[in-house]
């Protein structure tokens, strides 16, 4: 199943964050997303033609983590948008990060 048609499970923490090589598999799902030095993130930037459209992506975005219950960081300004995921609970990766990822870049 592809990772846009998951859903995130509740995150009870008492999981090991994933590997590395896991995180490195689940990134190849997701064109676009970097993993972070320590493997613990993924992030990426998105571009617009202007603040209007920057903040109607993070309200999007902001509906999507609802639904899932699961947030990212956000940061955007005019013109562009920063995403970062990961799952606060385990202080690292869970495939939740790669759904809500997925979800984000699913076509409207
Ligand atoms: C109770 C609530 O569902 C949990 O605190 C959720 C909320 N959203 C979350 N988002 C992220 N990224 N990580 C979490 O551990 C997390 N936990």
């Amino acid at each position: 199943m592809s990772l846009a048609a998951k859903t995130c499970v509740p995150c009870k923490g008492g999981v090991d964050p994933l590997s590395r090589a896991d995180a490195e598999r689940y990134l190849s799902e997701i064109p676009g997303w970097q993993l972070s030095e320590d493997g613990r993130r993924i992030q990426r930037e998105y571009k617009f033609k202007n603040f209007v459209q920057a903040l109607a992506f993070v309200n999007k975005v902001g509906g999507l983590a609802e639904q899932e219950a699961h947030h990212p960081e956000i940061r955007f300004g005019w013109g562009h948008a920063q995403i970062e995921l990961w799952t606060h609970k385990i202080n690292g990766l869970h495939e939740n990060d790669f759904i809500v990822a997925a979800k984000i870049d699913q076509p409207d």
